[in-house]
């Protein structure tokens, strides 16, 4: 073939050759491109001479390319009847859309209890809730169109440039050609739900009947939302990179694979690049409910299925969808608290929760892969690195405590309801041992639904009603961040925004790095710092501290738990906070005190000394406050303040949260409009959907203001006492709890609390005396005195606070 008789494909063949030389093509995918530019009768005519330039330089490219075309035209003659056939039959088809309904052989079946996107729109209409068929004649992206399509955009490459969309276009033709007659494939979105065992979605994408594309798609902004909602903190990333790790593993087990892709500049063209590619027709995703998510995703569902695509949404991150909740019945009385929102559900039910459903044991494929990037592109592992260049590896504690992979989820739920659960009732405050699930970064990312837990806490040998609660807890949250979709960043009691807070950034630091000087505060935040997590009993504990005593607001606390939490959840973390911060529905009714709490969660220091091994020599019951013991004791466990451990960094506990309530009280007086005059209650503006759903019954208590309603909600006794008169001191509601089971046990921890320091201090001064007294026997050569019995350091032996009968504590023997 000479120069001047070159056709116009055939210089587009050969500027694509370029493009394979620079890697930007792989060699079927450039084989798949000649076939659509040139026919297959030219192909088999020009392709060997085409690619003989490479024969030399790129030997290894050349040998792929020829053993693609060998094998392609090592077809017998009535495979490329099929294919012709196949492909005029789309033509035919384009032109008899009647005929292409009447042949639509691989209409989708939902699960019932699961909804499609057409399903959920469609009753929200109104209408009677039909599941709209793939094929449906409304659909304008069917495959005989968009083969359509591709051939006109091959006609029209200029040659000399090929755009992205070009080449995209020119991808969905390989994927067409590869596959002509199957069905087209289906895009399945994972997002929060990186799991293989009941997974709705992935079981919805297999009753399609089409090869399944799983995919990956990250844009940090638009996890992000409107406010500074910090979705995503470094800890939490790391964790999903290595769950995504996982399920890539799992996928592949199956035959299938998981491509990873940066969704820029957004989800939506990110879907539509991978559609256009794939030729894929339908999408499937599990819901998402953080507010600006969901906005995201019904523009998202309702531009694809403008073009044709079909959208098919699970519910199954919470056990119920928050947007479905309603307090019809029940009204808003109580709203906040967990029974509230029980009843609301009970009252109010919806669809069946149905069974965990299995994991498939594979996956059909389509017959080439869209391109992605590197998992590692997504940049969610990222690790800094120091000047000399090597890397800053802060992630070695948390690969050290946990598993990230699914089946490390289905372990810890094991063994949890095989042991822990037993404690879980009673004791699932202590932090010294493993009482609680751990399950939390895992439902958090979906690699254990909230129904796989719940099915097996209900059949566990031990059920356990609190933790089966927590799972309620769980969804309360995301109901409030429905209702409230500023909850991560604006207070909801509008008085406490104008609260006096602390600018010590010191102090803030301290707290952070777990350098406050309370052990208990300390050691929890280097758990957190290190290993990604605490107990829920010492996140009320240090969220205490940083409120009530170092006067900082929420949203502080809430951002570095968003960041060092494998388990940071905007809903959840953002409820939690604002009823610490005293700004949620419903303000915690307690404030924990950073000692006292520490006889009930770690009463003989282990959870200390593992944290704080500085602290470790001390004494059990010192351990907590080594501010207290003697200079000589201090001396032998190497305790140096300032140095070895920090000085506290705040002394009067009892002055700061004097302090914390009187500023409560004077911004109550202050924002009077506020403050509910009949019953003393903060009033929070209310979204108004949720008071035309309680409306009726609820008329008395919801005040009709010009910019909303305003509704009384839960408040602390302390505070409508102390708002009576700001400067009181002796307030009889004090809120601070020494311990958490009861006040009972409270008033025996402090009993004991004070018995066991005076009891080590005199033994302490006994010692010193006994020592002085030997000293001065040897000195004027007097016999010895006879030692007194009994070890002088009066260490606990036993824990008298694992067994609480009744909530009590027994005291020491
Ligand atoms: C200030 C503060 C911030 C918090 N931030 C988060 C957070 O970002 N992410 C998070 O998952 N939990 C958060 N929690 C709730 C709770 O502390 C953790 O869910 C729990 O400690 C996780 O440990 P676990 O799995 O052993 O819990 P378990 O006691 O075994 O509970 C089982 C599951 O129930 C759910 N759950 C438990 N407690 C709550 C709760 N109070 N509210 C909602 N759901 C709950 C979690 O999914 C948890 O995994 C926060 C609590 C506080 C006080």
């Amino acid at each position: 073939m000479s120069a001047g008789e070159e056709t116009k494909p055939v210089s587009e063949v050969r500027e694509l050759l370029r493009e394979l030389i620079l890697g930007r093509e792989d060699p079927q995918g450039f084989f798949c491109m000649c076939v659509s530019l040139l026919g297959d009768a030219d192909t088999r005519r020009l392709f060997l001479d085409l690619i003989k330039p490479l024969s030399s330089e790129y030997e290894h490219l050349h040998s792929q390319l020829t053993s693609v075309f060998l094998e392609y035209f090592s077809k017998d003659e009535s495979e490329e009847l099929e294919l012709a056939l196949t492909l005029s039959l789309y033509e035919t088809k384009q032109i008899d859309p009647e005929d292409k309904l009447h042949n639509s052989d691989h209409q989708h079946h939902v699960p019932r209890s699961y909804k499609t996107y057409a399903d959920v729109r469609t009753e929200s209409s109104g209408a009677d809730g039909s599941v709209v068929p793939e094929n449906q004649p409304t659909a304008k992206c069917t495959l005989d169109t968009e083969v359509h399509k591709t051939r006109n955009a091959i006609k029209h490459i200029n040659g000399d440039k090929i755009t992205k969309s070009q080449k995209r276009r020119l991808r969905k033709k390989q994927h067409l050609l590869k596959n002509p007659s199957g069905p087209r494939p289906v895009v399945l979105w994972f997002r929060r739900d990186l799991r293989m065992w009941d997974n709705p979605a992935l079981i919805g994408c297999l009753e399609l009947g089409a090869p399944v594309i799983p995919v990956f798609l990250w844009n940090a902004m638009e996890e992000e939302g409107p406010g500074v909602t910090m979705s995503t903190g470094g800890a939490s990333k790391y964790w999903l990179h290595q769950a995504l790790v996982s399920l890539k593993r799992s996928l592949e087990e199956r035959g299938s694979h998981l491509v990873t892709l940066k969704a820029e500049p957004s989800s939506l063209t990110a879907l539509q690049g991978l559609m256009d590619e794939t030729g894929a027709a339908s999408v499937v995703a599990t819901a998402l409910y953080e507010p600006w998510l969901k906005e995201r995703d019904d523009a998202l569902w309702e531009t694809l299925e403008k073009r044709g695509v079909t959208c098919h949404i699970y519910h199954s991150y919470c056990l119920r969808d928050p947007y479905t909740v309603s307090t019809r019945g029940v009204g808003l009385r109580g709203i906040g608290s967990v029974s509230h929102f029980m009843s609301c559900c009970q009252q109010n039910p919806a669809g069946g929760l149905g069974s965990p459903l299995d994991a498939p044991t594979t996956l059909p494929s389509p017959s080439a892969w869209p391109q992605g990037c590197p998992l590692a592109d997504l940049g969610l592992a990222r690790m800094p690195r120091r000047k000399d260049g090597t890397v800053i590896d802060w992630a070695v504690d948390i690969r050290k405590t946990w598993d990230f992979s699914e089946e490390g989820a289905h372990t810890h739920l094991e063994a949890f309801l095989r042991d822990g659960v037993y404690r879980y009732e009673k004791e699932s405050c202590r932090a010294d041992a493993p009482n609680t699930s751990c399950l939390s970064p895992y439902l958090h990312f979906g690699q254990l639904s909230a129904r796989q837990v719940l099915w097996a806490a209900r059949g566990a040998r031990c059920k356990s009603p609190k933790f089966q609660r927590k799972l309620a807890w769980r969804d309360l949250a995301y109901w409030q961040i429905s209702l409230f979709p500023d909850l991560p960043w604006e207070s909801l009691r509008p008085p406490y925004k104008a609260l006096r807070w602390s600018s010590d950034h010191a102090h803030l630091k301290a707290w952070q790095r777990g350098r406050t000087g309370y052990p208990l505060v300390d050691a929890a935040m280097r758990q957190l710092w290190q290993t990604g997590w605490m107990n829920n009993y010492m996140r009320h504990v240090v969220a205490s501290f940083l409120i009530a005593y170092l006067h900082f607001p929420w949203q502080e606390g809430y951002r570095w738990f968003q960041d060092t939490l494998v388990d940071a959840d905007v809903a959840i973390d953002a409820m939690m906070w604002q009823n610490g911060g005293m700004c949620g529905l419903d303000h915690w009714n307690f404030v924990m005190h950073p000692i006292d709490a520490a006889l009930t969660c770690d009463p003989c220091g282990t959870f200390v000394r593992q944290w704080c091994p500085e602290l470790k020599a001390l004494p059990d019951d010192l351990i907590h406050k080594p501010w207290k013991c003697p200079t000589s004791m201090l001396r032998r466990a190497g305790v140096v303040f300032g140095d070895s451990y920090p000085e506290r960094i705040v002394i009067d506990l009892e002055e700061r949260r004097a302090q914390s309530l009187q500023d409560v009280a004077s911004v109550r007086r202050r924002f009077r409009q506020f403050v509910d005059q009949r019953s003393g209650c903060d009033l929070v503006p209310v979204p108004s959907r949720l008071v035309q759903d309680a409306l009726g019954s609820m008329e008395d208590i919801v005040k009709h203001e010009k910019n909303g309603f305003l509704l009384p909600v839960i408040t602390r006794m302390e505070f409508k006492h102390q708002s009576e008169d700001p400067d009181r001191q002796d307030n009889p509601y004090s809120a601070v709890l020494k311990g958490y089971v009861s006040r009972k046990r409270d008033e025996t921890v402090a009993f004991l609390n004070e018995r066991d320091f005076t009891a080590s201090v005199m033994c302490e001064s006994a010692q010193r005396r006994e020592r002085l007294e030997r000293d001065s026997c040897l000195l004027e050569g007097l016999p010895r005195p006879t030692a007194s019995r009994g070890g002088a350091r009066r260490t606990q032996t036993r824990d008298p606070y694992s067994k609480v009968p009744g909530g009590v504590a027994v005291p020491r023997k």
